[in-house]
């Protein structure tokens, strides 16, 4: 209800969305609820009403492939296209009679990323507070935190709320609950098996595996019905069918893809990895344990779907099987209907797009691991094994020159974000350990960003004006996240803008990470964004560097080639990585070198979203050509696998806006104080910000 536009027809979320938020920053309370209210309940009504058509229409045209089946040798062809065309034209007046044709469009990432993180809650409970709705600000700031769980301001406003009058226990609903309920359920689940309650652990272990089932089907629906965005590959040459090809294959990745969506935990970044298997694995436990040996075995033979050779597995099917001594029936127990049918459609589906990778150029990032090898084309994963006998042999030749890299890091781990490419590999960069991605930020990120920079240089940092530490001919500024955040504390910066700046930070980890196989945890040791300016007037017969040659964790003393670990280089810098946000300046090329320090080995040409990762150690000495015009700014990232050299002050940030950061951080104790809530002071500080407890506070600023 109240959804609907004057035509009756759902209007496009996203513009609700921002009116809302206009009118939020105007204070004009009543109609930041209101639309805010109606673009969420747009969304929901956009989803249903896909799910409705979806449903609708998913018997539509399959009178053609029946008769397709009684009239043999007819052209099939013309059939299947009538089928889509059927299709095609059920959704159509399916949806057209309940969305407009702009509530239809994609929106931007940025109304998703809103709405991911639960934001709309964050204005909400700020509104019903100042709308005197203490119960409805409860339920928001409720909403909000479940998907931000370290939000120390949102907590604190959660007991003010509690402590109100007319605010029960009932009011803390999480009202965005519908779609993440397999968490609830998960949640549950683990504590019945933490306190031994195996036949209520049994129950809710099977009800995690149903919710997981069914919200999967929910994610794919939207699949079908909403529109699929083509690879951007996909070149006006190709043919119709090639074409076709490449939008059916979207479908399937966008498909399999609600794996890793439902298995990621609202306001998460990470998904659970074999979320399925890991459940089943847990219930025929539970089973065993609560004396249900049939249904042991029958969990047992599900999850062998999964993985067929799993030698615990079997052994465990053995013993199961055994204590049933006699009861054939029990013993021959088969697997669930459900996950016998979720495997075949899974499998049916990678096969297509595996295809599509062998032969038709498609990227495909398979989000699970138990997909079985004979799945993936021989030549497939002959490339593959080329790939690791490659590393393998230059890893020896490594050996013969002195370059081995003992980082206990190797390149070539998987890409696991949508979008990013690699570039340039260690082969192109003609080193060990060394790689470039592209397409890790979007212009329009970039642009805000470098803005950021701009912005934080005029209010005047710490490095404003200063000449560069490495040459006279150009300046150098610097911005850490905790600085960014608490300009937009003190209002100079966007929040959301701030916001950002962590996030690439932590977008860059994941790949990092995952892409040199690193099998410890990563933490972040430092991070800066870094503008270069060259200094108009001073360019004239340059010969220096930007940043001359150096090693990121020791010092390179290129006469003997030995590299010193030791201070002042930064010795437990384990991986470097530098994001890059734009190219309009001259010069200011990235360079490897051998350890010389004077054969170049590699040039990295900086761009907008270009990533450039690497092992600090002495394999990568590296350096940065002048900047003989304009102005050259990155984020530049150094990670750690010490946890105790992990860098905190991004964690202080972290804590000051509550952002969720990696799962290291210590919970602060907190004071309590007198309830008497008010809209957020600007200009808290952190430390400020322990004592000043009595405000309720949005954490945010501005969009
Ligand atoms: O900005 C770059 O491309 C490299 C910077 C660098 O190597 C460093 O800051 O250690
Ligand atoms: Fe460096």
């Amino acid at each position: 209800a109240g959804s609907t536009s004057l035509s009756g027809l759902l209007p496009p979320y996203d513009e609700l969305y921002y009116r809302g938020v206009r009118a939020y920053f105007t204070k004009d309370w009543e109609k930041a609820a209101e639309y805010i209210e109606l673009s969420i309940s747009t969304r929901e009504a956009l989803r249903k009403t896909r799910r409705k058509c979806h449903d609708a229409c998913s018997t539509a045209g399959d009178e053609i492939v029946s008769r397709l089946d009684r009239e043999k040798g007819t052209s099939w062809d013309l059939w299947a296209l009538d089928w889509i065309q059927q299709r095609a034209e059920c959704i159509r007046f399916c949806l057209g009679r309940a969305v407009t044709p702009a509530g239809q469009l994609p929106v931007s990432s940025d109304i998703e990323y809103e709405f991911g993180t639960r934001n709309a809650y964050n204005f909400l409970q700020l509104i019903y507070y100042e709308l005197s709705k203490p119960r409805k600000a409860a339920a928001a700031a409720h909403t909000f935190f479940m998907a931000n769980p370290s939000h120390l301001e949102m907590r604190n406003n959660i007991e003010k709320y509690r402590r109100m009058p007319g605010v029960t226990e009932d009011a803390f609903e999480d009202r965005e609950r519908e779609l993440e309920k397999h968490w609830e359920v998960y949640d549950a689940a683990v504590t019945a098996e933490s306190s031994s309650d195996w036949a209520l652990a049994v129950k809710r272990w099977k009800e995690c595996v149903n919710e997981t089932l069914k919200q999967t089907d929910e994610c794919r629906a939207q699949c079908v019905v909403a529109s699929q965005r083509l690879p951007e590959e996909t070149d006006s040459t190709e043919g119709a069918y090639e074409k076709a090809a490449a939008l059916s294959l979207s479908l399937l990745a966008c498909k399999q893809a609600c794996v890793a969506l439902v298995s990621t935990r609202p306001g998460r970044i990470s998904s659970h990895e074999d979320f399925l298997p890991m459940q089943l694995e847990h219930l025929h436990i539970a089973q065993y344990k609560a004396g249900d040996l049939k249904g042991a075995v029958q969990t047992l033979r599900s999850l062998l779907l999964f993985y067929p050779k799993d030698n615990e597995t079997l052994s465990n099917l053995q013993l199961y099987s055994e204590s049933l001594e006699g009861d054939t029936e029990a013993q021959a127990t088969g697997p669930s209907q459900e996950i016998s049918n979720y495997i075949s459609r899974a499998l049916a589906e990678k096969k297509l797009l595996y295809f599509g990778v062998e032969n038709l150029d498609f990227k495909f990032f398979d989000p699970d691991l138990w997909t079985p090898e004979d799945i993936v084309p021989e030549s497939l994963r002959e490339s593959w094994r080329a790939e690791r006998e490659q590393l393998i042999e230059k890893l020896k030749e490594g050996e013969k020159v002195l370059e081995v890299d003992d980082s206990g890091f190797y390149a070539g781990g998987p890409v696991p974000l949508v979008g990013v490419t690699i570039t340039m590999d260690d082969e192109a960069l003609n080193g060990t350990n060394r790689v470039v991605f592209d397409g890790v930020l979007s212009q329009s990120e970039c642009d805000t960003v470098m803005q950021l920079a701009r912005i934080a240089a005029s209010v005047g940092d710490g490095y404003k004006g200063r000449r560069s530490p490495h040459t006279p001919h150009e300046k150098f500024e610097g911005l850490t996240v905790l600085r960014a955040f608490k300009l937009a504390q003190d209002g100079m910066l966007n929040q959301s803008d701030a916001k950002l700046l962590h996030e690439i930070g932590e977008r860059a980890r994941i790949l990092i990470h995952s892409y040199f196989r690193s099998h410890s945890a990563l933490y972040f040791s430092y991070t800066h964004l870094v503008c270069r300016s060259a200094i108009p007037g001073h360019q004239e017969g340059r010969l220096d560097l930007s940043h001359p040659v150096h090693v990121d964790n020791c010092i390179l003393e290129p006469e003997t080639r030995q590299c010193w670990r030791e201070a002042p280089a930064f010795t437990h810098r384990d991986l470097s990585a530098i994001l890059y946000l734009n190219d309009d300046f001259e010069g200011g090329e990235l360079f490897f070198t051998d350890r010389d320090a004077k054969t170049i080995t590699a040039r990295v040409k900086p761009s907008c979203g270009r990533l450039v990762g690497f092992t600090s150690g002495p394999v990568n000495p590296h350096g940065v050509t002048a900047v003989t015009a304009g102005r050259r700014c990155a984020l530049a990232l150094w990670f750690t696998t010490e946890k105790h050299h992990r860098d905190m002050e991004r964690q202080e940030a972290e804590a000051m806006l509550g952002i969720d950061g990696q799962k290291v951080k210590e919970e602060k104790e907190e004071s309590d104080s007198n309830p008497t809530p008010a809209r957020s002071g600007r200009s808290q500080s952190s430390k400020s910000r322990s004592k000043e407890r009595e405000r309720v506070s949005s954490g945010r600023d501005e969009l």
